[in-house]
């Protein structure tokens, strides 16, 4: 998915069906080395991510087989090596996971520093201050991290910062650790707690995912499991802003509605109609849309991975909006590339000034990242004209079937390697 060609100016209507959610996928196959036995996983989405997340641990010696489009049996054995591929490592962030995975089950790691979007320094202090409190001796060397630690024991581990992976490295170690292991300011996302469920249906014992407060009980065994993925919440929160940025009328499908309260209400700030069932929300978009402010927050705030689609509708919502990202440095990228569109943005630091215009005009364009990507697509949706989304195959890093999905709402949208 080379170049993306988007014929703008249809409105989105019908209904889409999400995926499984990415980071909880991504998080639950590095979690599923540390079980025995043959772990079957339904609702994983079919993206490069987990493709790759795949290849890593197929790579080390687990047995991996797609069982339908959506289903993969994995199976660990004990000779699982503990020693990560650079060659993978480096094209997703989630691969980072696999240091508290093995050190779980290995009692020992070895994992080139991860890949993922170029959105900020993404530092690991945080993992690795709550491994090391775990008892495990952490080393950078050659580009890779070093994690030994064969008798870990819990502890109290507070972390400065809610940050996701460190939570899910530091909950996934502490499962094989004696004791009982305290994490304070945890991370509350709901990919976190749809990891603690699977360690919890593997044997683990996990209590408070969700609070900002987990207790974890170190066990001896963790066993295989049938386990199904949470939707993502992040693809669906792209569709409902795309429906309301084009004035569409699209049911959004097999969606968990808590997980997004954040973008329901800011959608009804700027004008849209939603409508909410427990498993899926309708968005009609209004011809006329208004602006507003969005801080991205860690979970249950504005999530930052909807920060560049949102822009995106701003950017021709009436009035002034702002955009604060406050979780990383770099993610506001995307305003260079809508202003080829014509867009109004000024970024200082990490605020975007945004002056809605009536309309934005199709242009060629660089997907600098998978958030940004789907911005610009909502971008070129909504855009008189063509537009042409360069570096789009970091699109396929996150979502499942895009072009088939917009296709079936009434997109025009091509594909060209
Ligand atoms: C694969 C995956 O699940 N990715 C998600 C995960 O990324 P990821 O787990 O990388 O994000 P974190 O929550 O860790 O990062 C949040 C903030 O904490 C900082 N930080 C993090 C760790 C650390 O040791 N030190 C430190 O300073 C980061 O630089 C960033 O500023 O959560 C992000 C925040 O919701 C999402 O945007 C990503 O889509
Ligand atoms: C930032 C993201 O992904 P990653 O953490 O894998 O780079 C994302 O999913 O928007």
């Amino acid at each position: 998915m080379a170049r993306l060609i988007i014929d703008g100016g249809k409105r989105l209507q019908g209904k889409v069906r999400i995926s499984g959610a990415k980071n909880a996928a991504l998080a639950i196959i590095a979690a599923s080395v540390m079980a025995e036995g043959e772990t079957i996983l339904e609702n994983v989405p079919c993206i490069a991510d987990v493709e790759y997340q795949l290849d890593i641990i197929s790579g080390m010696g687990a047995e991996v087989k797609w069982l339908d489009p959506n289903t993969v049996r994995l199976v660990v054995p004990d000779t699982i090596s503990s020693s990560a591929p650079y060659r993978l490592v480096k094209k997703l962030r989630a691969s980072n996971l696999l240091l508290g995975a093995l050190l779980a089950r290995k009692g020992m790691a070895e994992v080139p520093l991860p890949g993922g979007c170029d959105i900020g320094a993404r530092p690991m202090d945080l993992h690795f201050k709550g491994l090391t409190a775990l008892g495990a001796e952490i080393r950078l060397k050659h580009g890779f991290v070093v994690a030994r630690g064969n008798c870990l024991s819990g502890t109290r581990i507070y972390l400065d910062f809610p940050s996701v992976g460190a939570t899910e490295n530091i909950m996934m170690a502490a499962c094989r650790a004696s004791g009982v292991t305290v994490i304070e300011n945890a991370a509350k996302e709901p990919e976190v707690v749809d990891l603690a469920n699977f360690l919890n249906a593997m044997g683990a014992k996990v209590r408070g995912a969700g609070t900002d407060l987990i207790k974890i009980e170190g066990v001896s065994d963790l066993r295989g499991v049938r386990y199904a993925v949470i939707p993502d919440r992040i693809e669906a929160g792209t569709y409902m802003i795309a429906a309301a940025a084009t004035g569409g009328d699209v049911w959004v499908d097999n969606i968990i509605a808590t997980h997004l309260q954040p973008i329901i209400a800011k959608l009804q700030e700027v004008g849209a109609v939603v409508e909410e069932k427990e498993t899926a929300i309708r968005v009609i978009g209004r011809e006329k849309l208004f602006s507003t402010d969005v801080k991205t927050l860690p979970y249950p705030g504005f999530p930052t991975d909807l920060q560049s689609p949102m822009m995106s509708l701003l950017a021709v919502a009436k009035g002034t909006s702002i955009i604060r990202e406050n979780i990383f440095e770099n993610r506001l990228q995307v305003a260079e590339e809508l202003k080829r569109m014509g867009a109004s943005v000024k970024v200082e630091g990490q605020v975007a000034v945004i002056v809605g215009v009536e309309q934005l005009y199709g242009a060629r364009v660089n997907a600098p990242d998978l958030r940004a990507g789907a911005a610009l697509v909502i971008a070129g949706l909504m855009a008189e004209g063509t537009t042409e989304v360069l570096n789009a195959s970091v699109i396929h890093r996150g979502y499942e079937h895009l072009k088939e999905k917009l296709t079936a709402l009434g997109a025009s949208i091509q594909v060209h390697t």
